[in-house]
């Protein structure tokens, strides 16, 4: 999964093997079936490949400088060729735009187009028209169209066009998908749209505010932020795959294509924090009507459009990735309780106001009914940040973002007295939940907080307590659970587990295989790799506590992990080499963005 590029149009991405197959891709939004699925399977499943005839795997690729534009070259014995791929910005129905360019010599180029429906399982009916192919099958209609000279012929439910290139020569294909009911899409100019997506990605780019180390790597998880922001409304996927797997050949694979408040909210901190205030006004307003109603009906995460029911099954049909299985749609931990995003979402609301942006009148009355009821629940136990699928437990850092969300409410009042509400029950509640965190969530002869109240096990995400501000970093028992954290959780290559029992299995792997002590707190066998974003945490939590130079070693060491094109999975198996989990996951380059910003930016001490 590490040698896919992203490319996107702000409703939907698409992956893009070394090979020039682009193996991933949902129409028209990200959370629809994909058309493309071989990803999780083979190439019956539904790819397109454009590459020399003969070729495997390119040359080179990158993509153009501060764009989401992808070329991708091979050198062959005949010549060199460049195939150019973008998904323009969409004022009408979606495209894939593919541009063959000859750079030396005159090689001949092979056009491989597989289209299967709803996630690999239907096969369209293909005809032409008007010179072009037109594919349909129930609700989906895609066209084909490439220039007069290109010959597309069927065969096998499969379209292929050979033609040759020569230095200087330009062939163009696009892809557009329609609803099949509809009068057929305009055409597209393909070499206009090029020239307009690197134009609008590299304004877009330009108004990055960071410039310290490292930049090319920020605007890389920035631009890869933006493309998993799902324009119509501003909702944020925390990825745009399902069932990437946590463990090769193991069950621990997820549909991460919905907007988890936690991914996005964190997100949002990023962009605004590198300038981008526009991202995160969309958001806040999707935010505002995505948890209108009850505020006991918050949920933890919604659909693209703040859609609340986004059942789960399993895609039998589609053998998953590289064997693992089974392939999911939907996430049932839609249902979960986590207490974690009442702390996150106020937290962000409040970010949203101190950056300036123009208030929404009922905001602040949606963030008193969201903490009134917190204060009745925020003592029952919860499913955690980590989604565990096995019994709920009182989650230390469930509890501290419980108390974000109590800090930042009182912060807020004395910071503006106009603000409505009574600001001593909030801080007697968070009062409260401090002294409770402290007793029950800190171990104190393992000087360490732990993952829940009583629980021998660790968790990386209380690494979060001094940057959130529960205690001061120099405090005792924060430095002892960087120590106890660093101690059981880190590989020997320094990354971290996101808990005690994670382990990917196998002889000789970075982490134990503790499946059974494992099901015992998350409910699920296997084990899984190291997860990034919590060796971000590591770092930040370094360099709070003085341990700057440890904190840009481990910064950069986490850099030389993203694949050749600037991408970030979920998760790192450091014995095998490679990334797992689904990809390219926000969390991780919302890690690294902040990491950056802690080490170099304008706020960042020593
Ligand atoms: O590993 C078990 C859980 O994995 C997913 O959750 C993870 O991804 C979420 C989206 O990025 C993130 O918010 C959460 O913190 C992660 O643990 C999956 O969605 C869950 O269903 C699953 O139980």
């Amino acid at each position: 999964m590490e040698d896919y590029a992203l490319i996107g149009d702000h409703q939907t991405a698409a992956l893009v093997s070394r090979t020039g197959s682009v193996d991933w891709l949902c129409l028209p939004r990200f959370d629809s079936g994909a058309c493309f699925a071989a990803l999780l399977g083979d190439d019956e499943h539904g790819h397109w490949r454009v590459a020399p005839k003969d070729a495997d795997v390119c040359t080179r690729r990158a993509y153009r400088p501060d764009t989401l534009v992808l070329d991708t070259e091979w050198d062959t014995p005949d010549g060199s060729v460049r195939v150019t791929d973008l998904m323009p910005q969409r004022d009408r129905a979606p495209d894939l735009v593919r541009v063959v360019e000859g750079l030396r010599g005159e090689v001949t180029v092979r056009s491989t187009l597989r289209l299967r429906f709803d996630h690999g399982s239907v096969v369209p009916w293909m005809r032409r028209a008007d010179g072009h192919r037109v594919a349909v099958a129930g609700p989906d209609s895609v066209w084909l169209r490439t220039d007069p000279a290109v010959r597309t012929e069927g065969q096998d439910f499969t379209t292929y066009s050979d033609f040759t290139v020569a230095a200087g020569e330009r062939v163009t294909f696009v892809l557009t998908w329609h609803p099949s009911h509809e009068p057929r899409p305009k055409p597209l100019d393909a070499e206009q749209a090029l020239r307009d997506s690197v134009a609008d990605w590299q304004a877009w780019a330009a108004r990055c505010r960071y410039d310290g180390p490292h930049r090319d790597a920020v605007v890389r998880s920035l631009i890869t932020l933006k493309a998993l922001t799902y324009a119509p409304t501003g909702g944020i996927v925390a990825a745009p795959t399902t069932s990437l797997p946590e463990e090769i050949g193991g069950v621990r694979n997820w549909d991460y294509r919905y907007c988890w408040l936690r991914d996005s909210t964190l997100t949002l901190g990023a962009l605004i924090s590198a300038g981008y205030l526009e991202e995160a006004e969309a958001w806040r307003d999707w935010l505002l009507r995505a948890v209108a109603g009850d505020p006991s009906d918050l949920q933890i995460m919604y659909g693209l459009g703040g859609e609340r029911r986004l059942p789960e099954y399993e895609a039998g049909w589609l053998p998953g990735y590289e064997g693992s299985a089974p392939v999911r749609i939907g996430n049932q931990a839609v249902s979960q309780r986590q207490l974690d995003v009442y702390g996150e979402v106020v937290d962000s609301l409040t970010l949203a106001r101190r950056s300036g942006l123009a208030t929404r009148p009922h905001g602040w009355r949606l963030q008193l009914a969201l903490m009134e009821f917190l204060r009745h629940c925020w003592r029952e136990p919860d499913e955690g940040l980590w989604e565990v699928r096995g019994p709920r437990r009182h989650f230390v850092h469930s509890k501290v973002m419980a108390w974000v969300a109590a800090d930042r409410t009182v912060r807020a009042m004395e910071d503006d007295p106009a603000l409505p509400g009574d600001v001593e029950r909030w801080r007697r509640l968070r009062d409260d939940i401090h002294a409770e965190v402290c007793e029950r969530g800190y171990d104190a002869e393992r000087r360490t907080f732990t993952q829940s109240y009583g629980s021998r096990e660790l968790d990386a995400a209380v690494l979060l307590i001094p940057r959130v501000g529960f205690l001061p970093p120099d405090d005792p028992r924060v430095l002892g659970t960087i120590e106890a954290v660093r101690a059981e959780l880190s590989t020997k290559e320094g990354l971290l587990r996101r808990y005690t029992a994670g382990g990917a299995g196998g002889e000789g792997a970075a982490v134990v295989d503790a499946a059974v002590e494992r099901a015992t707190v998350d409910g699920l066998p296997g084990g899984e790799g190291t997860f990034l974003v919590c060796s971000f945490w590591l770092a930040d939590a370094l360099h709070l506590t003085g341990h700057g130079e440890e904190a840009r070693d481990l910064f950069e060491r986490l850099l030389a992990l993203r694949n050749d094109v600037g991408l970030l999975a979920e998760e790192y198996d450091p014995v095998a080499g490679r990334q797992l989990g689904n990809f390219p996951q926000a969390f991780s380059h919302v890690g690294l963005v902040g990491t950056a910003l802690a080490l170099y930016g304008p706020d960042a001490a020593g």
